[in-house]
Parts: C-alpha cells; sequence; structure tokens
C-alpha cells in the first residue's frame, strides 16, 4: 500500500446537529461558498483576449463557449442579470450576446451592455452554426490572436496558485475521479508536499480501486496522500438501511466526520476543490429565480461551518474535457481519466436495498468482470457508463449441476452527452453472454443476470 494510513479517526465531531439533512454526497449541495460572491469573485488572473459571451436564454450556450475556446479564444459565460461592473472585471475584448429564436428582447439589460461600447456581435437569432462567425468576429473586430492554450492554463493556475497559498498547506479530498484528481495533480505541481490529499476508503469503492488511486498519486506523483480505510465504520452505520435517500445521508454524513477529522490533522487553511465551469455555471439561476438553479455550487459534500477554509479551485473556469486534457498533460494515467462517471456514493447506489458486506462482494465482483469484458471487446469508451446493479430478489436456478436460490445481477449500458437524457446501448449479444456466463460462474450467491433496457427518462441513470 503505497498510502500514508491515517486511520485512526478519533472521536471528534465537527457537525452542528441540523447540518446533517442537506448533506446529500455526490449532489454537491451544502455550501461552502456562496455562488453569487463566487461570479461576483475578483478574477484571479487576467487572461487576455477574454471574450464575454451573455447569455439573454440560449440552452447551447456553453457548448458554444467550449467550440470558441477550442480555436483558442478564451471565453466566459455571464446571465444577462450580471451587472455591467462585473463584465468589465474581466477586461474582455469583446462581446457576444447570445439568446435562441423566440426568446424576449430585453432591451434594458441590453441598454447596460451597449453602454460599455465594446465590440459586439449580435446573435439573439440563435448560434447554431455561428461558430465560425463568432471566432472572425473575436479575430477581426475584438484583436484576438487565438493564442488561449491549455500549456499557458496550467502554467498560469501554477502562478496563481503559488501566489494564492504562499508557504502555507493545502487539504484536498480525493476520490479518485476526474476532477479532484486533475485538481490533485495541478496543486501538487504547483506547491508539491504543501499539499495533502485525503482519500477515504468508505467501503463502496470498486474492486482494486483503493490500490489503485494510492498507486498512482502516492507512487507516480510522490504526494502525500493520507489515505483513511473507513469501510468498516461506513457499512457499520449502513446496516439495515434500504431507503434510497437515507442511504445517501447517511454516506454523505459519515463521509464529512472522516474527512473532517483527517484535515483536522493536516491543519491547513487552504482547501482545494474540483470546481468546474459547469457546476457554476448550473448554479446561477439566469432569471433570478431560485428555481432555475440545477445544482449547487461543487464540494467537499458540505463541510461544517466552523471548518473556515479558504478555497483552491484552480479548474473552475474549465469545462469538464478541458480539465481532462489539463490531467493528461500532467501526466494522469487514461485509467483515472477517461473513466466513466460515477457516483459519489459508489457502489452504494447500485446496490439495491439495505447492504451487507457479502452482498455488496457480489456486485463489486460483478462489476468487475462487466467493467473487464467490455474493455476488452473494445466498448468501454463507446459507453458513457456501463455497471452492474445488485437486484436483492432471489430466483431459482440450476448451479454446478444443483438446484440454486440466488440473487440476481442487473447490467446497464447507456450513452449521454449531457447525463440529462440516456440512450440504451444495444451491447452485441455475445460480450452480454460472455458477461453473464462469467458472473454466474465467478461469483457465489448470484444465478440470474438481466440486461436494463430502460433509457432516461423514464428510468435514471442509476437504480438508486
Ligand atoms: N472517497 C473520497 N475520498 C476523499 N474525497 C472524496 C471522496 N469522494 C468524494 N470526495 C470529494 O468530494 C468531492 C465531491 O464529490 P462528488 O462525487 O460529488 O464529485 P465529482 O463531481 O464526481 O468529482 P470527482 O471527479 O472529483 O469525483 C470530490 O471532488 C472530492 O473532493
Amino acid at each position: 500500500m503505497a498510502g500514508r494510513n491515517c486511520g485512526g479517526i478519533g472521536p471528534d465531531v465537527f457537525l452542528k446537529s441540523g447540518q446533517v439533512s442537506r448533506l446529500h454526497f455526490g449532489q454537491k449541495e451544502g455550501m461552502l461558498t456562496n455562488i453569487l460572491n463566487q461570479l461576483g469573485k475578483e478574477s484571479m488572473k487576467q487572461t487576455p483576449e477574454t471574450i464575454v459571451l451573455l447569455n439573454f436564454g440560449c440552452e447551447d450556450i456553453q457548448k458554444f463557449a467550449r467550440a470558441i475556446r477550442d480555436r483558442h479564444i478564451y471565453t466566459m459565460v455571464m446571465p444577462y442579470t450580471v451587472p455591467a461592473e462585473r463584465v468589465t472585471q474581466e477586461a474582455p475584448a469583446g462581446l457576444i450576446v447570445c439568446a435562441d429564436v423566440g426568446v424576449p428582447a430585453r432591451p434594458e439589460a441590453r441598454a447596460k451592455f451597449d453602454a460599455l461600447k465594446l465590440p459586439t456581435l449580435d446573435l439573439t437569432g440563435g448560434i447554431g452554426g455561428k461558430v465560425d462567425e463568432a471566432v472572425e468576429f473575436c479575430k477581426a473586430k475584438c484583436g484576438c490572436t487565438g493564442s488561449w492554450t491549455m500549456e499557458k492554463f496550467i502554467d498560469e493556475a501554477i502562478a496563481d496558485i503559488r501566489s494564492q497559498v504562499g508557504g502555507q498547506k493545502v487539504v484536498l479530498g480525493l476520490s479518485g475521479g476526474v476532477d479532484s484528481s486533475v485538481v490533485a495533480a495541478l496543486i501538487h505541481k504547483a506547491i508539491g508536499k504543501q499539499l495533502t490529499c485525503v482519500f477515504v476508503n468508505h467501503g463502496l469503492l470498486r474492486k482494486n480501486e483503493p490500490e489503485m488511486v494510492q498507486e498512482i498519486f502516492a507512487r507516480n506523483f510522490d504526494m502525500n496522500l493520507c489515505y483513511v480505510d473507513a469501510s468498516d465504520r461506513f457499512l457499520d452505520k449502513l446496516k439495515g438501511v434500504s431507503d434510497p435517500e437515507q442511504k445517501r445521508k447517511v454516506i454523505g454524513k459519515e463521509f464529512i466526520e472522516v474527512f473532517a477529522e483527517a484535515a483536522a490533522k493536516v491543519d491547513a487553511p487552504f482547501l482545494g476543490q474540483g470546481t468546474i465551469y459547469p457546476d457554476i455555471l448550473e448554479s446561477i439561476p439566469l432569471d433570478g429565480n431560485p428555481n432555475g438553479v440545477i445544482k449547487s455550487h461543487h464540494n467537499v459534500g458540505g463541510l461544517p461551518e466552523n471548518m473556515k477554509f479558504k478555497l483552491v479551485e484552480p479548474v473552475e473556469r474549465l469545462f469538464k474535457d478541458e480539465v481532462r486534457e489539463v490531467g493528461r498533460m500532467l501526466g494522469l494515467p487514461s485509467e483515472l481519466i477517461d473513466r466513466h462517471p460515477f457516483p459519489g456514493p459508489s457502489l452504494g447506489v447500485r446496490h439495491v436495498g439495505a447492504i451487507e458486506r457479502s452482498t455488496l462482494a457480489m456486485l463489486r465482483e460483478a462489476d468487475a468482470i462487466v467493467t473487464e469484458e467490455l474493455t476488452k471487446a473494445g466498448w468501454y469508451h463507446k459507453t458513457w457508463q456501463t455497471f452492474a446493479i445488485f437486484v436483492p430478489v432471489k430466483t431459482v436456478g440450476i448451479k454446478n449441476h444443483q438446484r440454486s436460490y440466488d440473487y440476481v445481477i442487473a447490467i446497464r449500458s447507456i450513452n449521454s452527452v449531457d447525463a440529462v437524457t440516456a440512450q440504451v446501448v444495444r451491447l452485441p449479444w455475445e460480450l452480454l453472454e460472455t458477461m453473464m456466463e462469467r458472473i454466474v460462474k465467478e461469483v457465489d450467491g448470484v444465478n440470474r443476470v438481466v440486461y436494463d433496457i430502460t433509457a432516461k427518462p423514464p428510468g435514471t441513470i442509476e437504480w438508486e
């Protein structure tokens, strides 16, 4: 085991009563920072040639912003409700006004931006197919040279982290997911051993995951990695809990306690976070209507208020695939960077009903077989997510020439662009058969495998 074991969870509890109910781990609820402050925060870097996209009601604006960035012009997205001064803080070279067809004109909002006297492109008739037009505009009218690159981003981010943190310490919750892993690598590159990562094993990780994450970070990056094996603590607390929401709450509450205890030992004034740009953009209601909030700010599960960290969020201006690119450039392996999305409560929400150690082991084994066969057949990167689910139903079967009465494993494979809707993948029949044969043969306690053919909607991606 390469990581430093920080076990020995002490009795201190950092939570105040009443805070627990909003701690839905993995749902990004509970705020360390107020999102509007975030939006109004003084920009740390003065990226030259910034173009601000003003959102007057445009569904695909994030994709549009991303497409212009692909042409090496740095874009930011702001709602039309933003004060004009906030726009000028970014010293933009130009503005692009974006709205879908049929969206109200909002002349007052428009006037405050026109008063800035910046070059402005009007795309209020829709943005579809207008990327080239926008890049012409940026170059011809705003003087952009198209020099924004990921190398530049990394250099700037490292300089920013160093100047923000100075000689002090940073603590970061490392999940082994893309966002926190890339942030770990980036902060480590900037300040080395001033960073301590806390990796919590909540007993719900996938097969070999604790070893893999420690191997990658502690060995390859020579990083201070604090590995907390709290499996027993989580699994004891989850005993008999079958309601999906309750399960998430138990996992979230326990996670915060374990993380807070480990972080207290590091005694760092700074907390690193894997906030990414969509986390911020999707938290901003376009019309100041709280119902428009899709999700709250990304954070380590909503830490208790008495843990007053200053935040280090070096990829808060990047889209997910840009974060992946940074990760690749910093030397993170593809097995980590290009992984399928994985829910915060991990196998906990893929095990329907109350979690027993024995049935969790069945799920873990079945999940590993599914991933292994999918990869071998060349289908891993052709699907958004493919995984096993434990179904707490026993059926009659024949195993080893004898009657068996065992559990069911379901396989789910979906494709999606944004996780909002999803289509079922028609995996080759032979591949499904191979998965089934291996699962019933190798996983004790399972004698039946089914394939979930439900799209989203009406289903959700995860079963719980
Ligand atoms: N097992 C864990 N150990 C330590 N920190 C964790 C763990 N799981 C989650 N975290 C922290 O909580 C944050 C939010 O968790 P969540 O699962 O919602 O993240 P995410 O958006 O999928 O990000 P990531 O790609 O980093 O997993 C993570 O970015 C990470 O900092």
